[in-house]
């Protein structure tokens, strides 16, 4: 279990975060997410005991940080942004020195040190510099490295920046087979990895928490969370379905000519649009109810502040 009790942390006058306070228990994997320079990573380094923050409590697993950030880091494994390693050591001689930093000895170093690269596929890459690998597998060694000793919480920074789709799809496997029972944190820019990965979702932006709860329930703040779309074959007359009981507004896509119909609160959309549409017998091609979108919550919180 983690605690954190009103943590901040300032750089001079500049409260780079503030006042933050959650729990995160075995199980929870969370995306952290949050505009450039929200705070996410300064989080992260307080939680791995990089940092020391300037105010407020973190607990991990009932132990005090900053100080039993020793038998702490034993259970954690972190990826800091942008994967760092030592570029003139091949990822086999950077596994072994980590493991060895890790305690790790004899025939179970090499087991796990073998394990390690086949989970995270490095197995072609082994003898080359890291310096000469490409981003993708720089990640790579970055998340061999944080797993090697199987630590209870896994904190991942920008674990997929950078990589190609195949290999983001990967990685998200990868976090997801590791996840069981442990506490994952990962910040990412990318939205929909929150759906595919996470059961919790935090947003910070400034320093402050804005958001703290499942990707469903991000969703359905969103406005288009239940909003019905419309595609039409040809022209029509449109007038009448801004005037539909239960419809809040209206909004048409002047490229597309697609029409989308906002509902107000807990209203179900889509029979009263369906009948209408049938009556006046409207040239539809396509008739949804759209899910929400990730991105359009998130620019509205980080944007306009706390919902
Ligand atoms: N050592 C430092 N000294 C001064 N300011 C710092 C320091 N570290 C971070 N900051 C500032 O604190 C703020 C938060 O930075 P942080 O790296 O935590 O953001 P982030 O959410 O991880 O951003 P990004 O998504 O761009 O990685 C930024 O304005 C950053 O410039």
């Amino acid at each position: 279990m983690i605690s954190v009790k009103n943590l901040s942390m300032s750089f001079g006058d500049f409260k780079a975060v503030d006042n933050l306070s959650f729990d995160i228990k075995p199980g929870d994997i969370v995306g952290f997410l949050g505009p450039n320079g929200a705070g996410k990573s300064t989080t992260m380094k307080m939680l791995t005991g990089f940092l020391n923050p300037t105010a407020g409590e973190i607990r991990i697993f009932e132990m005090p940080m900053p100080e039993s950030a020793t038998a702490i880091q034993k259970q954690i494994g972190y990826l800091p942004e942008g994967a760092p390693a030592y570029g003139d050591m091949t990822p086999l001689q950077f596994l072994n020195f980590i493991a060895e930093i890790r305690g790790l000895k004899g025939e179970n170093k090499k087991q796990r040190i073998k394990e390690v690269i086949e989970q995270v596929e490095l197995g072609d890459m082994l003898d080359r510099p890291i310096e000469n690998l490409s981003k993708g597998f720089k990640r790579r060694v970055g998340l061999a490295q944080a797993i090697i000793h199987d630590p209870d919480i896994l904190i991942l920074d920008e674990p997929t920046d950078g990589l190609d789709p195949n290999q983001k799809h990967q990685v998200r496997e990868l976090i997801q087979n590791l996840s069981k029972d442990k506490i994952v944190i990962i910040s990412t820019h990318i939205l929909e990895e929150v759906s595919a990965v996470c059961n919790r979702a935090m947003i910070i932006a400034g320093g402050k928490m804005l958001f703290d709860a499942s990707p469903e329930e991000l969703v359905k703040r969103s406005k288009y969370y239940k909003a019905v779309g419309i595609h039409f074959s040809k022209l029509a007359d449109i007038s009448g379905l801004a005037e539909l009981e239960g419809v809040a507004e209206m909004e048409v896509d002047s490229q597309s000519g697609k029409v989308t119909l906002f509902p107000d609160k807990d209203v179900d959309l889509l029979p009263v649009v369906a009948d209408y549409i049938q009556q006046r017998n409207l040239p539809v091609d396509t008739l949804y109810t759209e899910q929400g979108r990730m991105d359009d919550v998130f620019r509205m919180m980080t944007t306009e502040g706390a919902l």
